[in-house]
């Protein structure tokens, strides 16, 4: 048996190590399945190049807890070490990694969100044991099995033993502060986590199996069950796979494998897969959305090299492409850095145009090759879409082929249709394109059937950033103004014509403001009198594009628009002075106050603003005005 002692600056690293990653305990699984992984896959390398004579085909790695012994066992049978390898790499390489990762880990401390922590390796195994022990035997047949012991002071012992298959056992012997990893369902939920899409199958007990029936057999017959290995992980995961291998099925069965708990089917997926300038694949699919664009929990996951790493791939992905759901799985992710040094990472900024161009490329393909699909799905789809095209200059350009702004009555248009389509008869008397569009067609009934009535089309945009959106389009385009259908009295907002005749004269139009604004409540309504069609209403209630705009935008986090929801509630009470109604209200004696609020009230109705105190008002004058 030799003694030694690793070389190693700070007295005793294991102390720190405990510390510093007090949180992440759980990653030590994740760390030795991934060198067992690693060291059984270069097996397998030695075997394809003929280095290694011995069959591969079946070798797997095994977790075993032994709750009374305290232990856990992780076992493969992969290339194992020498009695020198041990020495080069658990003593000293694997201690200098452990020493350079707690290095950096102390700078980066206060620095949030590290994605992983990879690097630290063999010796995470000390986060949760207070003695390691390797038992390793190399696949070169030559080679003596040794055993390492170390118990987390700087000392260790290495000596020869018994073991005659090739391959490396740990064996933790778990601390009085860990004894949460001896249960079963605490190391069956990490295996989950971390590892049921590694390459190498991984044993975590048995299972029994049952048998199918021989054929004939009697109907009440009982299968006979087998005992068989219950291996954990699926080896070969969709992502893995090339896209022609593939079939629509596959992808859907692999959704429900990433998430047990969605019970709706994706909208469509998209297979990621390049290897160069940078080396990624993964499958994001994109799940149906509602207006909700809260937080999910069903996240895409990170991988590197089929282990999970994390479910937070801000800065890797885009944002607005954050609420799709899927996997990713690059090698060339820098996974041991804050978050404000991805961003920065040249590789990392190649990935996350990389998977934007994807997106845009197959929505575009999805429109063109079925577009009525499309429109089936759009919306669905329009909020991420939406926020893309806010957020990323270079996807605005290309959503711009394939966005889309359906009308109240469902029909759908791209930008361009719209202004090709709707210029001749919505083009105001400035050469301006005038887009209605209502928020709400339910809310917005009566004015949407005067847009209707005068032939114009009107949108329906209703999902919460929609007001940033129509805003950007307005900048980019400078003849095009959007306008909710009732931010003012049909003929204001597409104005034709300077001028419009009055049948009032001035003095009779003065005296109306007089009277009316003498009724209305003043800190409420800005009264405004417009000559509009006779047909149309007396009275109409708009509030102005521009303050519901603005107060829109604010809710959905605009910039520059501070305090704008704390602006009162303030309306354009329009009143139409060739509405028949203003005569009887000029000349009425005892009841002009009940007409006004008559008017006022049903104006109020339309805009389903009449409630509470004033809706029962309204109800009792009614009744009193017809008797
Ligand atoms: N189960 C194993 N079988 C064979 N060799 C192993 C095994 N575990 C560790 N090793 C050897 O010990 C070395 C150090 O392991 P360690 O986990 O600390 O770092 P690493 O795997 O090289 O890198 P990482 O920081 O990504 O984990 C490995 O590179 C490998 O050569």
């Amino acid at each position: 048996m030799s003694k030694g002692k690793i070389n190693v600056s700070v007295e005793n690293i294991f102390p720190l190590i405990k510390k510093f990653l007090y949180s992440d305990h759980e990653i030590f699984l994740r760390e030795l399945i991934s060198n067992a992984t690693d060291a059984t896959l270069k097996l397998k390398h030695l075997a394809s190049v003929g280095e290694f004579k011995g069959n591969t085909d079946d070798v797997k790695i095994e977790v075993k807890i032994d709750k009374e012994g305290k232990k856990i066992h992780i076992i493969d049978q992969g290339i194992g070490m020498s009695e020198e390898e041990v020495k080069k790499y658990i003593n000293d390489v694997a201690f200098s990694g452990a020493e350079e990762f707690l290095d950096k880990y102390k700078d980066e401390k206060n620095q949030t969100g590290i994605i992983g922590h990879f690097g630290l390796g063999f010796y995470s195994a000390f986060m949760v044991a207070d003695k390691v022990e390797l038992i390793t035997k190399s696949f070169r047949e030559e080679d003596e099995a040794v055993k390492w012991t170390c118990d987390g002071s700087p000392e260790f012992t290495l000596e020869p033993v018994e073991k005659k298959e090739r391959g490396t056992e740990i064996i933790l012997h778990i601390a009085d502060d860990s004894l949460e990893f001896l249960e079963k369902a605490r190391i069956g939920d990490l295996l989950h986590k971390y590892n049921k899409f590694m390459p190498v199958p991984i044993k975590f007990g048995t299972r029994e199996e049952e048998l199918p029936l021989p054929e004939g057999a009697d109907k009440d017959a009982k299968p006979e069950k087998i005992t068989v290995d219950n291996i954990i992980n699926n080896t070969t995961p969709a992502w893995t796979k090339q896209p022609s291998e593939l079939k629509e099925k596959d992808y859907q069965d692999f959704y429900r494998e990433l998430y047990p708990m969605q019970f709706e089917d994706p909208l469509f997926n998209i297979h990621l897969n390049v290897d160069y300038p940078f080396n990624l694949t993964g499958i994001l699919f994109f799940p149906k959305l509602t207006q909700n664009i809260d937080i999910q929990k069903d996240k895409i996951q990170l991988y590197q090299n089929q282990v999970y790493v994390t479910d937070n791939v801000e800065g890797i992905v885009p944002d607005f492409l954050q609420m799709l759901r899927g996997v990713i799985d690059s090698p060339d992710i820098p996974l041991n850095v804050s978050r404000s040094y991805l961003q920065a990472d040249g590789a990392v900024k190649k990935i996350s145009s990389y998977i934007t161009k994807k997106v845009g490329e197959k929505l575009s393909s999805l429109f063109k090759n079925n577009r009525e699909e499309f429109e089936k799905k759009w919306n669905d789809i329009k909020i991420v879409i939406e926020y893309g095209m806010l957020s990323e200059e270079k996807f605005f350009d290309k959503a711009k082929s394939f966005a889309l702004y359906p009308t109240v009555d469902g029909k759908y248009f791209t930008f361009d249709e719209l202004q090709e389509k709707l210029k001749p008869a919505q083009t105001d008397k400035d050469g301006n394109l005038v887009l209605l569009y209502a928020s709400d067609a339910d809310e917005q009934h009566s004015f949407i059937e005067e847009a209707q009535a005068k032939g114009y089309e009107v949108l329906l945009m209703d999902s919460p950033i929609v007001a940033h959106l129509m805003q950007k389009l307005e900048g980019e385009n400078e003849k095009v103004k959007f306008s909710r259908v009732d931010a003012d009295s049909i003929d204001k907002l597409i104005q034709k014509e300077e001028n419009q005749i009055s049948k009032l004269t001035e003095d009779e139009q003065n005296k109306l403001k007089e009277i009316i604004e003498g009724i209305v409540p003043k800190e409420k309504y800005s009264v405004q009198l417009e000559a509009l069609d006779s047909k149309s209403n007396p009275f109409i209630i708009t509030q102005p594009e521009f303050l519901r705009r603005m107060k829109d935008m604010q809710k959905t986090g605009g910039g520059g628009f501070m305090g704008m929801s704390n602006f009162p509630e303030m309306f354009n009470l329009v009143v139409n002075t060739n509405n028949d109604l203003m005569k009887k209200i000029l000349s009425a004696k005892s009841k002009r106050t009940e007409y006004v609020n008559q008017a006022l009230d049903l104006a109020k109705l339309s805009q389903n603003l009449l409630q509470g105190k004033d809706l029962t008002q309204f109800i009792k004058r009614s009744f009193e005005l017809m008797s």
